[in-house]
């Protein structure tokens, strides 16, 4: 093959000024559609979807022609980059048609769904079942919208998803890589990851399991022995959440110290009348107190900050968009007036950064370190912002006390929404990677679904299911092809990247009270890791703000420390084990 470099670079410029025309129209199409459902534009989306993989279709044959000895690390980089595309190289035209559309359906049927009760009221997961989800304390009610949202979304969906699994390993396949789960995992550039994070999660889960002893005494006050066994698993349907993912709507049953000042900000934000573009301007004044860069104008003029009320349908879940044009950004949220909605767009605004500090990086290049990078940055601010020092200084607290008492009652609050979440992070790829290397068959979907719940979360359906369900189908991210150890990665993670933004800012004392704002010098450790994008390895990237080339659950763990104490104390004060080894089957919620 053709072995002169210069041509090579010659080869790499010409790709990038054409994937940027390219990419362009196949974000702006998905945009489109993303923000009005209708035949026409999903038709569109996925025309343009097609082209765009055509045209990385074509340059990846080119790209093949070179012989790469002898070639320098960044020009090899670059290269596999455009050679290892994922779908796209799906060779027969029809299997790459059919995926295309299986996914425009999928995302379609998800987004689209909204169960309705027998008097003809209908309810959208955003805001309606997830207010009910929430905000109700009726276990009825609660297994109403839990049910309701599965036969709407899951169950329909468990047919496409068994042929999206086949066409995936077959787009797998097409990059030499044996399945999906296999090429999803070869992104982290490691050939341990699955020991990695399960390394991870060995570390994690006596903190999940103190809390959820703890949570489950909490629960078993509320709804009695009939629902609650105290020596067993929960029922998924009463933690607050669609997926039981995030137990933050809880803390007023989990509050160690009821009589404290609340941390809670949903009432101050709709008692101050804030807005969404008010909540997004909050976020965006974070981001530029450490130095970094302002949404541009185009983000305010051209973003979907809430959900329209003109009866257009979109795609609710909140996701941050780069155009490749270097200067179109946007975020997409139906945003709802609560806490959880303010952590999000924190979260959203960490993607926009990201993609502004690696724009002008050539178009392989603008990603995250690895998936979990992405995923962190947001989240990183968010630790910082989340403190009631932080919140009481832009007056979304009225009140504070800072004492020991205090201290535990936000401990509490962070755990329920970032403890609770790491079984869910973990398992959610578990199950996939086992369905794409064919270790779980379709006749298993739920059986394993219910296995992995169980074994990871502690948590058990609230009645029966079935190989006729599809429950995971009913979580955004399995139906929309997004992976997930990510967000398991980035919990972890951006506990590092805040104790070493920290110790640049100058904050001493305990990690879980730090608020790295207005330090330009925590801005500056990161902004340079961000400008990186993927252009080196990620340990390079970890190693540039926290001196360390690993992932360790260390900072987590001394962040939450107070509250491990607290727990552990009052789990053995109630005579609460931490586990579930006892089954049993709760009362039946009809
Ligand atoms: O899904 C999201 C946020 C949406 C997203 O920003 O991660 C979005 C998902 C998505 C990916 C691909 C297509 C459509 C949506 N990801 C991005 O917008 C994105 C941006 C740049 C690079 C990669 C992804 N969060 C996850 C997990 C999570 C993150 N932070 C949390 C805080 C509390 C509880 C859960 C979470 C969830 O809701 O289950
Ligand atoms: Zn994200």
């Amino acid at each position: 093959g053709n072995n002169n470099e210069t041509a090579a670079i010659m080869f790499l410029d010409e790709y990038n000024e054409q994937a940027m025309v390219e990419y362009y129209k196949d974000v702006a199409a998905s945009w489109t559609y993303n923000t009005n459902i209708t035949d026409y534009n999903q038709e569109q989306s996925v025309a343009a979807s097609l082209a765009a993989s055509n045209f990385e279709n074509g340059m990846r044959t080119r790209a093949l022609e070179f012989n790469q000895t002898g070639f320098s690390e960044n020009t090899k980089r670059l290269l596999n980059k455009i050679i290892y595309i994922g779908d796209a190289a799906i060779e027969r035209q029809e299997d790459l048609v059919e995926l295309t559309n299986l996914l425009a359906q999928m995302e379609t049927r998800y987004s689209t769904g909204k169960p309705c009760k027998e008097d003809g009221t209908c309810y959208s997961l955003e805001p309606d079942l997830t207010r009910i989800m929430s905000e109700s304390r009726d276990y009825q009610e609660l297994y109403w919208a839990w049910d309701a949202w599965r036969d709407e979304v899951g169950a329909p969906a468990r047919q496409d998803y068994a042929r999206y699994v086949e066409l995936k390993n077959i787009g797998a396949q097409a990059n030499d890589q044996p399945d999906n789960g296999a090429y999803w995992r070869s992104w982290y550039e490691v050939d341990n990851l699955e020991e990695m994070t399960e390394e991870l999660y060995t570390q994690l889960s006596p903190l999940y399991n103190n809390l959820h002893a703890y949570v489950r005494r909490k629960l078993y006050e509320v709804y009695g022995g009939d629902y609650i066994n105290l020596r067993g698993p929960i029922p998924a349907h009463i933690f607050g959440n669609m997926w039981a993912q995030s137990w933050l709507q809880l803390l007023d049953l989990c509050i160690p110290y009821p009589n404290k000042p609340s941390v809670d900000i949903t009432p101050v934000l709709i008692e101050k009348g804030y807005t969404p573009l008010r909540m997004f301007e909050v976020s965006d004044e974070f981001f530029t107190s450490l130095g970094l860069i302002a949404m541009p104008e185009e983000f305010w003029n051209e973003s979907m900050l809430e959900k329209p009320n003109d009866g257009r349908e979109v795609v609710c879940h909140a996701s941050a968009w780069d155009f490749y044009n270097q200067k179109d950004f946007r975020i997409k949220q139906c945003t709802d007036i609560t806490q959880t909605d303010f952590i999000t767009i924190h979260h959203e605004m960490g993607h926009v950064e990201y993609y502004m500090q690696y724009k002008d990086l050539p178009v392989p290049y603008r990603r995250g370190a690895n998936p979990g990078f992405h995923e962190a940055v947001g989240d990183v601010l968010s630790l910082s912002v989340s403190t009631p020092k932080h919140l009481h200084s832009i007056g979304l607290l009225n009140e504070v006390s800072n004492d020991e008492e205090a201290d535990l009652n936000f401990l509490m609050s962070m755990a329920l929404d970032k403890i609770s979440f790491l079984p869910f992070g973990y398992l959610m790829d578990q199950y996939r990677w086992r369905i794409f290397d064919g270790t779980t068959p379709e006749s298993k979907y739920t059986e394993d679904w219910w296995k992995l719940r169980l074994q990871y979360q502690g948590i058990i359906p609230p009645v029966t299911r079935t190989e006729e369900d599809f429950d995971p189908a009913a979580k955004f991210h399995i139906p929309a092809d997004v992976p997930y150890i990510r967000y398991f990665i980035s919990f972890v993670i951006q506990f590092q990247f805040h104790d070493a933004l920290c110790k640049a800012a100058g904050q001493t004392g305990p990690l879980h009270k730090c608020d790295i704002y207005r330090s330009t010098e925590a801005g500056t450790l990161l902004s340079n890791m961000l400008k990186k994008g993927s252009s080196e390895t990620w340990p390079n990237a970890m190693e540039a703000i926290t001196g360390s080339r690993t992932m360790n659950a260390t900072a987590l763990i001394s962040y939450f420390q107070p509250l491990i104490t607290y727990l552990e104390a009052e789990n053995e004060r109630n005579g609460d084990v931490p586990g579930w080894p006892e089954s049993y089957t709760p009362a039946d919620p009809n």
